[in-house]
């Protein structure tokens, strides 16, 4: 009896929607324990095979960025080109302003949706709430509050939304959190391209601010329709780098040689992720990974993600260096504002936005 009425209910994250949750079930063939990745786009799947697989043996990569930087190199360097995704320990970011953070956004996500719809993100700017119904064709089981450094930005953006209790305090811990992690990704993004002997100023030119940098708060409800749906259906993310606090909840998942492995929190650590344009610029040497992450049917979770974006006039290209005579250009070079356009293509398509760039040798 109480199952069926669980079935029955509507979650309470649907109400004021036109939605219901068997809306989410996805097609047979391309839901996460039966599918490897969903069938519109074959050109992701290249080389792995339709059945899935999950396992749990392959261990996960970790650095410890306390460690010398010499020794930090290579184990970087073996890990993004492996696996595109590693964790690490030791990255200097207080666990209080995590805390802090996640608490300000669960007090935002558990506000009335028409409160929250108040400040409903206008794409293309990164900054809004975006709620479960976001999703015409795909349905994610998810919200976002997309957010952008400058805390006066943040702080009038979260005062539009009458019942949020602590706008300023969030502000300043998001504005705070954007000029940490900020400093980490190009602290990281170094690290990575100088395992590649590539010099810091070649890398600079391209990472060298993060105020076209993004932080995405991914809320996921507890979901009744868990095996039948994604909070996030596989992707790569567009980025330079992304970088992941996650709760102890866990759900997210990469794709290392054809399995599905699961990224598991541990308390204190961040995930970091190679997103496409790290790919571009090393020139394939640093692949990005597709990854998705599952929900849970009594439990919610958070996530928060900083997208590391340069700027629109940034121009950007496999570094020179990685050019060689084996190793020849795999990608055209482009403006970000070109980068930007072309994504919202591959997005519909469900296409990896590296492909629009490679370079057509013969
Ligand atoms: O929340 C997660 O586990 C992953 C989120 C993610 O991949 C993204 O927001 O791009
Ligand atoms: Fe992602």
């Amino acid at each position: 009896m109480e199952m069926e009425d669980a079935r029955i209910a509507v979650p309470s994250c649907l109400e004021g929607t036109q939605l219901k949750s068997s809306d989410f079930i996805w097609p047979e063939s391309d839901r996460p324990y039966t599918s490897f990745f969903p069938s519109q786009d074959p050109a992701m799947a290249v080389g792995f095979s339709n059945e899935i697989q999950q396992r749990k043996d392959l261990e996960f990569p970790e650095v410890d960025l306390s460690l010398p930087d010499e020794e930090i190199l290579s184990i970087l360097r073996c890990a993004a080109s492996s696996w595109g995704f590693f964790r690490v320990r030791n990255h200097g970011i207080p666990q209080d302003l995590f805390e802090s953070i996640a608490r300000h956004a669960s007090d935002f996500f558990g506000l009335q949706l028409s409160e929250k719809r108040a400040i409903s993100r206008v794409p293309p700017l990164p900054l809004g709430y975006t709620s479960i119904e976001r999703s015409s064709d795909i349905k994610s089981w998810s919200e976002a509050l997309h957010l952008m450094p400058g805390r006066d930005k943040i702080c009038s953006l979260l005062h539009q939304v009458p019942s949020f209790r602590e706008p300023h305090s969030f502000s300043s811990d998001v504005d705070k959190y954007f000029s940490l992690v900020g400093a980490l990704a190009n602290r990281i993004i170094r690290l990575l391209f100088q395992g590649l002997q590539v010099d810091a100023e070649q890398v600079d030119a391209v990472f060298n601010s993060i105020e076209s940098s993004t932080l995405r708060i991914n809320y996921y409800p507890a979901c009744p329709v868990a095996d039948f749906t994604y909070g996030s259906p596989p992707h790569k993310d567009y980025g330079g780098l992304a970088i992941l606090h996650q709760d102890d909840v866990g759900g997210l998942e990469v794709l290392k040689d054809g399995c599905w492995v699961p990224v598991l929190p541990v308390k204190g650590c961040l995930i970091v992720n190679v997103g496409e344009l790290i790919q571009i610029v090393s020139n394939g040497r640093f692949p990005s990974v597709l990854h998705r992450s599952l929900v849970k049917c009594s439990q919610s979770r958070l996530s928060f993600v900083f997208f590391y974006f340069p700027s629109d006039d940034t121009w950007i290209g496999p570094i020179p260096k990685l050019i060689t005579e084996d190793c020849p250009a795999k990608y055209k070079s482009f403006y970000m504002r070109d980068y930007k356009s072309v994504f919202g293509k591959a997005q519909k398509a469900h296409q990896s936005p590296s492909l629009f760039f490679q370079e057509l040798t013969n």
